[in-house]
């Protein structure tokens, strides 16, 4: 501003300043564009000639070539670094800008487009850091590929408690929660979960593995708990009955006092054992289910269903943020190859040629969902605000003797299909009524069962390379093995 006003005074014929700074800059300018000679030969200092000229020289030395100078200046910083930087120093409004001010004094430019590039230095490590932190996933067995995570700034970035977090669906949940950036805490005694369903997370900064007992108290600062934690297979929970029923009831119970404590909304994983062996078909939310409360599955299904009562009264005594799930036969990578459930067990008996076992006549029926569709299921329930229970499974309805001979037709397997009995109170007929989950989350499954089958297939195939031979768990309980 001080070489504008000077400039201005001299233009009007106003004394010349008595700055001699400004004098000095006036003389190095005209005498740079060769318009003192000129000025004086053409009659007067302040000819109309002269006067051209200097506006001339003026818009020239102090609007065009400044600009030019410092777009060069900008492109040559530009020049050598990575496209990616590149783009960032053309999105950062801030050394473009204020370089591009053409009445900034040389030096000042200079210092401009030093700060330009330090910032952009620092803008370039930034990203660097991010993309290597965005890479840390590692490829292992279960998951033979790197996982990208997204950056998210603090506000939208959550705190995310995941407990059976190890187990086969927890393990793809914590994926999707943190590929999209998210802070990732597991919580699991690994009774049925496996580490290495986990172990391409361990190194990564936004996650973090707690080996924990829910049954037991534990104080965490979280914006969202889902709480997955219970063994789920059939022969798995009924090793140890007594421990399932206090997984469920002591673990929730703990679960909603940590939620209620940090004000987390609450997703718990319920069942569609809840409905028992059911009287209706497909069954809605609405059914209240046929639950023999003394039979050999009623640590698991009435657990369950004091889960669920626990859920609604601490939502209508204290206002706990809640969400239920109640979910159906679910199958994808990362099943336990010996959790005795149907869909790994006749997948690992045809693959090796062994017998396919049927319990029962085979007519009862189930509904299998791929685990990519649950996870779906549950980040949708989770982020909406519906409270009530919401069934999430794929309606399409097999019997057993269907699903049999369908994975020894894509296993192209040798197996022999034989029967053995009937599980005691096992269920007849599943198959879900999914409008609620349509109707409110916009949900339903994308994965067809042969789809999914593929994938899980594939991995089992995997697996069983790796282990030789895997001899299926049967229909009796049993302790999950590692
Ligand atoms: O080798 C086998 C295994 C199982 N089955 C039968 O296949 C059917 C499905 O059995 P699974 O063990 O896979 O699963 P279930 O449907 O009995 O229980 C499941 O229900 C839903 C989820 O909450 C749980 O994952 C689980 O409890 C049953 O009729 C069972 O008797 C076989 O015929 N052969």
């Amino acid at each position: 501003m001080v070489r504008v006003t000077s400039l201005t005074e001299r233009r009007h014929g106003s004394s010349p300043s008595n700055n001699s700074n400004n004098v000095a800059t006036s003389r190095s300018l005209t005498r740079r564009h060769g318009v003192v000679e000129g000025g004086r030969s053409g009659g007067g200092l302040w000819s109309r000639q002269s006067l051209a000229l200097l506006g001339a020289g003026i818009l020239v030395g102090y609007v065009v070539l400044p600009v030019l100078l410092v777009e060069m200046d900008i492109e040559k910083a530009m020049q050598g670094l990575p496209k990616l930087e590149k783009q960032s120093v053309k999105a950062n409004p801030y050394p473009i800008a204020e370089s591009s001010n053409p009445y900034l004094r040389a030096d000042q430019r200079t210092l401009e487009t030093t700060i330009a590039k330090i910032t952009t230095e620092a803008e370039k490590r930034l990203l660097e850091d991010r993309d290597v932190l965005s890479k840390q996933s590692l490829p292992t067995s279960t998951t033979p590929y790197v996982m990208k995570t997204a950056y998210l700034p603090d506000h939208h970035r959550k705190k995310i408690l995941v407990t059976g977090g190890s187990g086969f669906v927890g393990s793809h949940l914590v994926d999707k929660l943190m590929m999209e950036g998210h802070e990732v805490i597991v919580v699991d005694n690994f009774f049925t979960g496996q580490k290495k369903n986990i172990a391409h997370w361990l190194h990564h900064p936004n996650f973090s593995l707690i080996v924990h007992d829910v049954t037991e108290p534990i104080q965490l600062e979280v914006d969202q708990i889902y709480h997955l934690a219970c063994p789920a297979s059939p022969p798995h929970y009924q090793y140890n009955p007594v421990k399932t029923i206090k997984t469920s009831v002591m673990g929730t119970l703990n679960m909603l006092g940590l939620a209620k404590r940090v004000h987390a909304r609450i997703l718990l994983s319920s069942t569609s054992e809840i409905y028992g062996d059911p009287e209706v078909s497909p069954q809605p939310e609405s059914y209240w289910g046929h639950v023999n409360t003394i039979g050999p599955r009623a640590c698991y299904d009435e657990g369950k269903r004091v889960a669920e009562t626990m859920m609604y009264s601490y939502q209508k005594q204290n206002g706990l943020d809640i969400r239920v799930a109640r979910i159906f036969n679910t199958f994808g990578p990362r099943m336990h190859p010996n959790d005795g459930r149907v869909v790994s067990n006749f997948i690992i008996e045809a693959l090796q040629n062994k017998d396919m076992t049927i319990y029962g006549d085979g007519k009862q029926t189930r509904s299998f969902q791929y685990v990519s569709d649950l996870v779906d299921g549950l980040h949708a329930l989770m982020n909406n605000d519906y409270t009530q229970p919401v069934n999430l499974g794929n309606p399409s309805e097999w019997t057993i003797a269907e699903f049999a001979e369908h994975v020894q037709a894509l296993t192209k397997s040798s197996s022999q299909i034989i029967k053995l009995p009937k599980s005691t109170d096992d269920p007849q007929q599943r198959r879900p009524d999914i409008q609620t989950a349509k109707r409110e989350l916009d949900w339903e499954p994308k994965v067809s069962v042969d789809e999914g089958l593929k994938k899980t297939i594939e991995y089992f195939a995997a697996v069983l390379k790796e282990a030789g031979e895997i001899i299926p768990t049967g229909p009796g309980a049993a302790k999950p093995e590692a």
